[in-house]
């Protein structure tokens, strides 16, 4: 057969895909009809969770995974905005690699603004001026981000959905490697290529910055100024890459948080996280004390960091996430026992691991 035999065939079948998407858009329609009738959210990262997992699992590796996730990734961004133009605020400018998250969880179809700080994304989301708003939590080279967990521990707003995103950080500039004298960065992204600026730009000055994309703007203005950003601020802004991958851990990954008003109803069949936020009594043995109900339940912490009050000198709050969901059996058995000795206890939310 020749070229054009399977090109006949590539039409007739893309005219079946085309008829099968408006018939799936059209059902994602009545539910976003139903479901704004009952006050609901329109984004439900669990049913998304399911669909992901059903279609790997009858796939059985026919098609690429990643070329059919970032596909459904797209249909789905269709069919969410086909029920309602979502707003997703994130950390900006353009070209960041929040705003690459936050793409890869919501599609290219959703609305998105960018916010020039943490508070703004809060801040935006609280108002409903946005629906969702997209931070950065952590990172696995650099560790936490502080000013995300500060405003969780405030607001009341719920985390909603996590996302990992795998980061590869690039020297950008417009100048070649010997005429570089300065390096601008967000501090993140200078602490995750510490041991490649030692090595190779041991002389440059490092001018810390609010965003891997404004140190782009910056290297686009002069040639003795590289950034360390991601390709994609690379292409945007039309500057050049002279080295990819400078970060000093290969698996650079960063954790992302989806926030929203309302926390979506438990799903079943569906593996959660959760995120609390606590504070101890001063006393020894406290925080062996709050760990213990864990150990007795077999609940599986993943993570936990401390961060000053901020209300009293050498007061602190714990953050604590878990595998399950705040209303599983096991976990109100925990929370029980800990409502009685501590002094704050702060369910943050749970989501999807994916
Ligand atoms: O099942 C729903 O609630 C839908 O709105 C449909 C759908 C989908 O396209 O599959 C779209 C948005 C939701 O986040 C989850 C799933």
């Amino acid at each position: 057969m020749d070229k054009n035999t399977f090109r006949e065939q590539i039409d007739s079948l893309d005219t079946q895909i085309l008829n099968l998407l408006e018939k799936r858009i059209s059902c994602a329609k009545e539910i976003g009809r139903i479901k704004l009738e009952k006050g609901e959210n329109i984004y439900v990262p669990s049913r998304e969770s399911k669909v992901f997992e059903n279609l790997i699992k009858k796939n059985a590796g026919r098609i690429d995974e990643e070329a059919l996730k970032a596909i459904y990734r797209e249909i789905i961004s269709a069919s969410i905005s086909a029920e309602k133009k979502l707003q997703v605020a994130y950390l900006g400018p353009v070209a960041t690699f929040t705003q690459q998250a936050a793409i890869k969880n919501f599609g290219s179809s959703v609305e998105y603004r960018a916010m020039h700080s943490i508070p703004d994304i809060f801040t935006s989301v609280e108002l409903g001026e946005c629906d969702y708003g997209v931070l950065p939590i952590e990172n696995s080279t650099e560790g936490a981000v502080f000013h995300t967990m500060d405003m969780l521990a405030e607001s009341k707003l719920m985390i909603v959905g996590q996302i990992y995103l795998k980061i590869e950080q690039c020297l950008i500039s417009r100048g070649k490697l010997a005429e570089i004298r300065k390096i601008c960065s967000k501090d993140q992204a200078i602490g995750q290529c510490r041991n490649w600026i030692r090595r190779n730009l041991p002389n440059a000055d490092i001018e810390y910055v609010e965003s891997t994309s404004l140190a782009v703007k910056l290297a686009h203005e002069n040639p003795e100024i590289a950034a360390i950003a991601s390709e994609v601020a690379s292409d945007f802004y039309g500057v050049p890459v002279i080295e990819k991958g400078i970060q000093d851990k290969h698996e650079n990954i960063t954790r992302f948080l989806v926030i929203g008003q309302k926390e979506p109803p438990k799903a079943e069949n569906v593996e959660y996280k959760t995120s609390v936020v606590l504070s101890l009594n001063d006393r020894p043995g406290a925080l062996c004390d709050m760990i213990m109900p864990f150990n007795r339940n077999n609940i599986n912490l993943t993570r936990i960091e401390s961060r000053p009050s901020r209300k009293k000198a050498w007061d602190y709050l714990f953050f604590i996430d878990f595998l399950g969901h705040w209303e599983d059996e096991a976990t109100r058995r925990v929370f029980k026992e800990l409502e009685m000795s501590l002094p704050k206890i702060k369910w943050l939310g749970s989501y999807p691991i994916k």
